[in-house]
C-alpha cells in the first residue's frame, strides 16, 4: 500500500505509539491484548482532519500541517472500564487527487467513521451528505458508528454554519454531532470525547481480540496434534 506521511509529524510513523500520553503509555506487549479498532476521518480538504487527529493522538495543536497525501496513520491506546482499546486512526486526504488511489483501503474493514466539516466554511458542511454517500457506496454497514464533527469553533466571528443547521443534518442521519476546535487548548477534552464516544460504542459490540484469537487457534491446533500423536501410539 503506497502511504505517504507528513514529514513534520515526527511521531507519525505507521501505527506509532506516543509514549508521552498517559492513556497511550502501554508497552507493545501490553497492547497485545488490546482490541483494535480502525477509525477513518473523512471530509473536505482543509477542514482540520489532520489537526484533530494530531490533537487526540499527540495532545497538541499541529502548526503548519501540509495537505495529507493518501493517508496518515495515528494511534492511541485507551483504557475503558479496565479494558485496553487500541484506536487506529486513519487521517485521510481531502483532496481528490491525493485520495483517489486510496479510497478502497480507507473503507476496508472500517469500524467507525468521523465526518469533519469546518464551521467557517459552508461548502465543507454542504459536502457532508456526499461523504456519507461515498461510505454507502463502499458498502459500509449501517451498524458502523458514525459521528459528524464541526471543527474550528474558535473562529467565532467567521462562523458560516449555524449550530442549528448542523444539528438538523446530524439528526436527519441519526448521527451524534460535536462542534469543537483542534486549535483551542480548552477543547482538548472535547476532542478526546469524540474518539472516546466511538471507543465506548465499539467496545460494547465488537469482539476483536486478534492476538488472543490467533494464540487460541495455535493452542487448539497444538492440542489437536498432541492428541493425534497420542492416539497413533496406542
Ligand atoms: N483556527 C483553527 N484552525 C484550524 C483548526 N484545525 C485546523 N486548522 C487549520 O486549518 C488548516 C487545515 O488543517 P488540516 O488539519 O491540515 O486540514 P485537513 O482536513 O487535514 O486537510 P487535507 O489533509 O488537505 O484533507 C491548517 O491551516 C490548520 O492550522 C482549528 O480548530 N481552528
Ligand atoms: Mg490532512
Amino acid at each position: 500500500m503506497a502511504i505517504e506521511n507528513n514529514p513534520e509529524e515526527e511521531f507519525d510513523t505507521v501505527f506509532s505509539l506516543n509514549d508521552s500520553l498517559q492513556l497511550s503509555s502501554h508497552s507493545e506487549q501490553d497492547c497485545g491484548k488490546a482490541r483494535i479498532f480502525k477509525i477513518i476521518v473523512i471530509g473536505d480538504s482543509n477542514v482540520g482532519k489532520t489537526c484533530l487527529t494530531y490533537r487526540f493522538c499527540g495532545g497538541t495543536f499541529l502548526k503548519n500541517p501540509e495537505a495529507t497525501i493518501g493517508v496518515d496513520f495515528r494511534e492511541r491506546t485507551v483504557e475503558l472500564d479496565g479494558e485496553r482499546i487500541k484506536l487506529q486512526i486513519w487521517d485521510t486526504a481531502g483532496q481528490e487527487r491525493f485520495r483517489k488511489s486510496m479510497v478502497e483501503h480507507y473503507y476496508r474493514s472500517v469500524h467507525a467513521i468521523i465526518f469533519v466539516y469546518d464551521v467557517t466554511n459552508l461548502p465543507s458542511f454542504e459536502s457532508i451528505p456526499e461523504w456519507i454517500e461515498e461510505c454507502s457506496k463502499h458498502s459500509v454497514g449501517p451498524l458502523v458508528p458514525r459521528i459528524i464533527v464541526g471543527n474550528k469553533c474558535d473562529l467565532r466571528e467567521h462562523r458560516q454554519v449555524p449550530a442549528s443547521a448542523a444539528h438538523c443534518l446530524a439528526d436527519s442521519y441519526n448521527f451524534p454531532l460535536f462542534e469543537t476546535s483542534a486549535k483551542d487548548p480548552a477543547e482538548k477534552e472535547h476532542v478526546d470525547a469524540i474518539f472516546l464516544t466511538l471507543a465506548y460504542r465499539l467496545k460494547s459490540h465488537k469482539p476483536l481480540r486478534l492476538k488472543q484469537l490467533s494464540e487460541s487457534c495455535v493452542r487448539q491446533l497444538r492440542d489437536q496434534r498432541e492428541q493425534e500423536t497420542t492416539s497413533c501410539q496406542c
